[in-house]
């Protein structure tokens, strides 16, 4: 059976303060079956570290660099995300796609550090709006997949989940409904399963894009998701607590 994960991701949003309230809502949740990760904005990574030595909750980042370390002003190495503490960093988030071109071939390069230094990637994959308008989302999504598929060994995969996050549901308040997600988790399935059954039985499958309390167990229910990948309601103490017992 897969464990349902719940990774909280809260993107440019955070401060000390906050932060700290944050933790002090946080820290004594309990719900030993599921793994729970939470992705603040890199200065916070401490913070988050230390606030959750004696917590479930376990501490990823947002982002990486492709490099192991050297003249790239402004990055941050998986190394150093390792050495303050992270056990995950989530990789080719749609964001980072569109707004920082990141290329399938990037995403690889990134993962790969990723899983090199012994971490687990949260990789995220998904179709715009018109992307699904024209009928193009399973082969978007398949796209997006295929070089990961190709290049990443069995041993490898172990430590790769992936999150589907639609485009169009992100920061919108249009989540997918549970049985658009399914279909395409399904499909991500059956692509892991034509590489290898055991991976594709194996590896957990989140979806993002407006999870919220109130739709989360719906959607989690559905046979092929294996959680969420939440944003902004991962900022919010209660809310994220009820997701991640949803
Ligand atoms: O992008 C997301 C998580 O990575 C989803 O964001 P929202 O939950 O705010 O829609």
């Amino acid at each position: 059976m897969r464990r349902l994960m719940i990774a909280g991701n809260w993107k440019m949003n955070a401060a000390s303060d906050t932060t700290a309230a944050w933790l002090d809502a946080v820290v004594a949740v309990n719900a030993p079956e599921r793994d729970l990760v939470v992705c603040p904005p890199f200065p916070y990574l401490g913070q988050v570290v230390a606030g959750l030595e004696q917590s479930q909750l376990q501490v990823g980042a947002q982002n990486c660099a492709s490099e192991d370390g050297g003249a790239y002003t402004g990055e941050v190495s998986v190394a150093m995300l390792a050495d303050v503490g992270c056990q995950y960093v989530i990789v080719g988030h749609s964001e980072r796609r569109a707004l920082y071109a990141e290329s399938n071939e990037l995403v690889l390069a990134k993962t790969r550090r990723v899983l090199t230094a012994g971490l687990k990637a949260i990789v995220c994959v998904g179709e715009t709006l018109s992307e699904r308008q024209a009928g193009h989302a399973e082969q978007v999504v398949g796209q997006q997949l295929s070089l990961l598929l190709s290049e990443l060994n069995t041993t490898e995969w172990q430590a790769v989940i992936i999150a589907y996050e639609p485009v169009w549901a992100i920061g919108t308040g249009e989540t997918a409904t549970p049985e658009q997600a399914q279909a395409v988790h399904h499909f991500i399935r059956s692509q892991l399963a034509a590489r290898d059954v055991g991976l594709a039985e194996a590896t957990q499958i989140l979806y993002g894009g407006s999870v919220k309390a109130d739709n989360a167990r719906e959607l989690f229910s559905q046979p092929d998701i294996d959680g969420g990948l939440v944003g902004g309601a991962s900022l919010d103490a209660d809310q994220f607590l009820k997701i991640c017992t949803a």
